[in-house]
């Protein structure tokens, strides 16, 4: 397998605050990875950085083997890349359709954007159902279907999860690894941050623990599962 993208010494900083300190990872086409570790470890500083969204202070991100390092968000999406961000972040008081709309941006071809939704709507009956609906009157776990559905409008090669099952019910979030896994057999790379260590590691190829802003153990999801480190960092020992 060929590496999809490749992260070398990245580094994020607030201020003073080193939220990332120079990690290395990369992940291949066709896998699903999950990022492990405790609150406050620096996986959705990684994963905004990757996307954009917040500034690289030092080191370099390849996407299919092209320098991408500081790209816009504006500019990654039509590249392949896109983030479902961590809260959901739907736009309360548009429409799904019109939500869905804006994650096709840079898709200018009427039918090529109907196709996009036609995508979301299949993976997803419930957004098509209430795709005139406000998407502030959503429930929890259809905001975040809305989420995940408008970072694929764009179509992308590899798809970053912020925290999917955060505060939904138990049965949504077997419907969330369950989507994961689908994508996966329709070509789509993904990273997925997540708390749910369990399932997190029942779904994904491989698997990188964080602590501190560093990377402190990778693996197969196999491997991570028995891990003592994987524990630690949970219990904030690393
Ligand atoms: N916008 C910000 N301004 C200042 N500090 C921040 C900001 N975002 C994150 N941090 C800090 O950076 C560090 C890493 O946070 P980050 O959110 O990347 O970790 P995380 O592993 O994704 O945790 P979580 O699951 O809570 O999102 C933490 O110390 C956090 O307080």
């Amino acid at each position: 397998m060929t590496s999809l993208l490749s992260v070398q010494s990245l580094a994020v900083s607030y201020g003073p605050i080193e939220a990332v300190r120079g990690i290395d990872f990369e992940i291949k086409e066709g896998e699903i990875v999950a990022f492990l570790g405790a609150n406050g470890a620096g996986k959705s500083s990684t994963l905004n950085a990757l996307v954009g969204l917040v500034p690289v202070a030092s080191g370099a991100v390849y996407f299919k083997g092209k320098d991408i390092t500081d790209w816009a968000p504006e500019l990654l999406a039509p590249a392949g890349m896109t983030l479902s961000p961590e809260g959901r972040r739907v736009f309360g008081s548009l429409s799904v359709a019109e939500n869905l709309r804006m994650g096709a941006f840079a898709i200018t071809d009427k039918a090529a954007v109907k196709s996009a939704w036609d995508r979301v709507y299949d993976l997803f009956p419930i957004l098509h159902e209430r795709r005139d609906q406000f998407a502030g009157t959503l429930s929890g776990g259809q905001q975040q279907m809305l989420a995940v559905g408008r970072a694929l409008m764009s179509n992308p090669k590899l798809l970053l999860l912020d925290e999917p099952s955060l505060g939904l019910a138990p049965k949504i979030i077997g419907q969330v690894f369950e989507l994961i896994e689908r994508l996966r057999g329709q070509g789509v790379t993904l990273a997925v941050v997540e708390q749910n260590v369990a399932m997190a590691l029942e779904v994904a190829d491989r698997g990188y623990v964080f602590a501190n802003g560093q990377i402190v153990a990778a693996g197969s999801a196999a491997d991570l599962a028995q891990s003592d480190t994987l524990k630690s960092a949970y219990l904030g020992g690393e």
